[in-house]
């Protein structure tokens, strides 16, 4: 697989708490690819966690450094790259998703609601009512998400494991088959 892929990256968009983080991982291992998540970059390079960059410099400056660490990521090969849920929001971002094959990871809300109930990192889902906040979200983004070259519908009670192999299976259907010229 990772020969007929040729070292074009994988991009995993989809909404927070769809499994880009866990799944990518594994996708990159059963690749033999190089594995980067966009928001630990931008954690690395902020210094500071997702909540405090949101809470100190605002959503739009957030939305800046994803963008400047996609366009950087990009110019490498033979990556699994997890994004962040929102990237897909930004014009320009598409110009550089569009380098690699993207793998849309389309979960339901009531799914995401319950693997983020516990869960504080998310500043997006700091509200009175986070389950209609996910609805929303989901409602805004669902055609921007749907412009990926890879829709993977998830399964409640699906291992990441699985998830990853029925990636790796579905590659094939996706990818531009070689034009022969005899002449
Ligand atoms: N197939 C799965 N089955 C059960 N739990 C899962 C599965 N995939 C991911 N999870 C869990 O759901 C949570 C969210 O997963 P993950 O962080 O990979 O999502 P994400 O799409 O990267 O989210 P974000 O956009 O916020 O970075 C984590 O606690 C992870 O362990
Ligand atoms: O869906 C979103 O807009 C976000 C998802 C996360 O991956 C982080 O990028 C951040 O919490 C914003
Ligand atoms: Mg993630």
């Amino acid at each position: 697989m990772s020969s007929l892929l040729q070292g074009v990256n994988l991009y995993l968009i989809g909404m927070m708490g769809s499994g880009k983080t866990t799944v990518g991982r594994l996708l990159a291992k059963h690749l033999g690819y190089g594995f980067v998540d966009t928001d630990d970059v931008i954690v690395q390079v902020g210094g500071k966690s997702i909540n405090q960059l949101f809470a100190e410099s605002g959503e739009t400056a957030f939305r800046q450094l994803e963008s400047d660490v996609l366009s950087q990521v990009c110019s490498f090969t033979k990556l699994a790259i997890a994004t962040g849920g929102g990237i897909v929001t930004r014009q320009e971002n598409w110009s550089y998703l569009h380098h690699g094959l993207i793998v849309w990871l389309d979960a339901p809300v009531d799914l995401l609601y319950r693997r983020l109930q516990a869960d504080d990192t998310r500043p997006l889902l700091q509200d009175v009512d986070p389950r209609e906040k996910l609805r929303s979200l989901l409602e805004q983004r669902q055609p921007l998400y749907s412009q990926a070259d890879l829709q993977i519908t998830i399964n409640e009670g699906e291992t990441p494991e699985q998830i990853a192999e029925r990636v790796i299976a579905a590659i094939p259907s996706v990818l531009k088959t070689p034009v022969s010229h005899n002449n």
